[in-house]
């Protein structure tokens, strides 16, 4: 396991001060969390292309290296690291654009926890921090012919810049109209299985004789786009999202009768007949549990389409002036070169340095961590960032004559 770098030789080995849950030095920053001191280093030596990791045990005194799970980010010889709930280590680095400036180094979590477990060994988990409240995502499940995807169709032609839509992966054979990588991601039994035992899938079930599946990245690329995300998923799979850490709204649509589901499903002629008929053998237990398990959150029956579609609106508080609702998180949030970072509750204090021009006298942010939600193997979402004058403005950014700029 290599030596401990000098830096530690003397400081390490001892007890850090009380009340002191960090030190640096150079490129290195050392978080103590219990008995432990996480010494996150922005060059990595050994890989060179990823911030590195290693634990000091102080009960030991020994070193060790930890498996690192996630998406790592770039070295950086610019960065703040700031011990979170002592679960989680906030990583800000400079000198980037918003997409690339927050991570998160988890070494408590559960997710780190249950990890830990499986693979016997230390972990910590990496996840990118996101800017903005992403509203909780819709699961729309319901009998295949019932009309989700029509109904889907029709909120994401009216609201384009609001929803999107979270592409399944499949192992059935693609309809006529259908596009790989829009309407499904086609793929093989496989591949699939396996990677779904690499962990890259949020829930998969076996429905109508196929795998269909919702991979991590196809819920990410949706709420980093800013969107809401949608899912067309079967009642398994709608299970297995209440299960998991993904906070969702739950719709089930139902059919005025079964004869008119039976209607739709053949006049839709997408079909074969084995198949129409292993579909509606589904859609009886489909309906069974849709409507009994209390899972689902709503429950809209789509007799006329616009009628339904209304009720759908009305469920999400949809009205027509929301259509154009424009952004309010910057496309970048750039961080010059210093930037201390202090604690004060759930915000945290970024001090960029000295201004370089005279108009732009803020470049001091409040970043406010009191919405994170999300983390390890998604992304960390609810970071809201917004600039203050450090000589007038208060940590709420209150004193509006003063701000200059505002981004929550
Ligand atoms: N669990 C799960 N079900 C899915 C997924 N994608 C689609 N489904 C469901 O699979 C079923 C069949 O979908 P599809 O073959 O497109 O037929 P359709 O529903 O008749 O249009 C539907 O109930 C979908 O909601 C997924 O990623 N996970
Ligand atoms: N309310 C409705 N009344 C009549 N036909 C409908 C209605 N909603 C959807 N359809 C039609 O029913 C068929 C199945 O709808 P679809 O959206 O493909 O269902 P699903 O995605 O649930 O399998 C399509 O041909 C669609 O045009």
């Amino acid at each position: 396991m290599g030596e401990a770098p000098a830096f530690f030789a003397d400081s390490l080995m001892g007890d850090f001060p009380k009340k002191v849950d960090s030190k640096s030095k150079g490129n290195e920053r050392a978080i103590v969390v219990g008995s432990k001191i996480y010494v996150i280093d922005g060059v990595d030596h050994e890989l060179g292309s990823t911030i590195g990791v290693r634990i000091f045990d102080k009960s030991s005194g020994e070193w060790r290296i930890p498996i690192v799970l996630g998406a790592k980010p770039k070295p950086s010889k610019d960065y703040s690291a700031v011990l979170l709930n002592d679960d989680r280590v906030l990583v800000v680095r400079g000198n980037s654009g918003s997409s690339e400036c927050f991570w998160f180094l988890e070494v408590g979590t559960p997710f780190v926890r249950q990890h830990e477990k499986t693979l016997g060994n230390e972990v910590v988990a990496w996840s990118k921090g996101v800017l903005g409240n992403v509203e909780k995502p819709i699961v729309i499940s319901g009998p295949s012919g019932v009309g989700k995807g029509t109904l889907i169709s029709k909120l994401m032609k009216d609201f384009p810049s609001m929803f999107g839509f979270s592409v399944s992966h499949t192992t059935r054979a693609p309809r006529a109209k259908e596009q790989n990588g829009i309407h499904y991601h086609f793929t093989d039994r496989n591949v699939m299985e396996r990677e779904v035992k690499d962990g890259k899938f949020l829930e998969f079930a076996s429905v109508h004789g196929n795998l269909y599946g919702t991979s991590v990245e196809a819920v990410e690329v949706v709420a980093d786009a800013g969107k809401r995300c949608m899912l067309d998923i079967d009642v398994q799979g709608a299970r297995s999202v209440r299960a998991s850490a993904l906070e969702a709204i739950f719709i089930f649509i139902s059919p005025p009768s079964f004869e008119e589901l039976e209607k739709r499903l053949r006049a839709r002629a997408t079909e074969t007949e084995e198949q129409i008929q292993k579909r509606l053998r589904n859609a009886r237990a489909e309906l069974e549990q849709g409507k009994s398990s209390g899972l689902f959150d709503h429950i809209l029956v789509n007799d006329d389409l616009e009628t339904c579609y209304e009720k759908l609106k009305n469920t999400l508080c949809l009205r027509e002036a929301a259509k154009s609702a424009p952004k309010t998180i910057p496309e970048s949030f750039n961080l010059s070169i210093e930037h201390p970072v202090s604690k004060i509750d759930q915000k945290l204090l970024i001090n960029c340095g000295a201004a370089e021009h005279e108009n732009a006298s803020n470049n001091t942010y409040i970043l406010d961590l009191s919405l994170l939600k999300g983390g390890a193997p998604g992304r960390t979402r609810g970071l809201n960032i917004y600039a203050i004058n450090p000589l007038t403005d208060d940590v709420n950014g209150n004193n509006q004559l003063n701000l200059t700029s505002r981004f929550d």
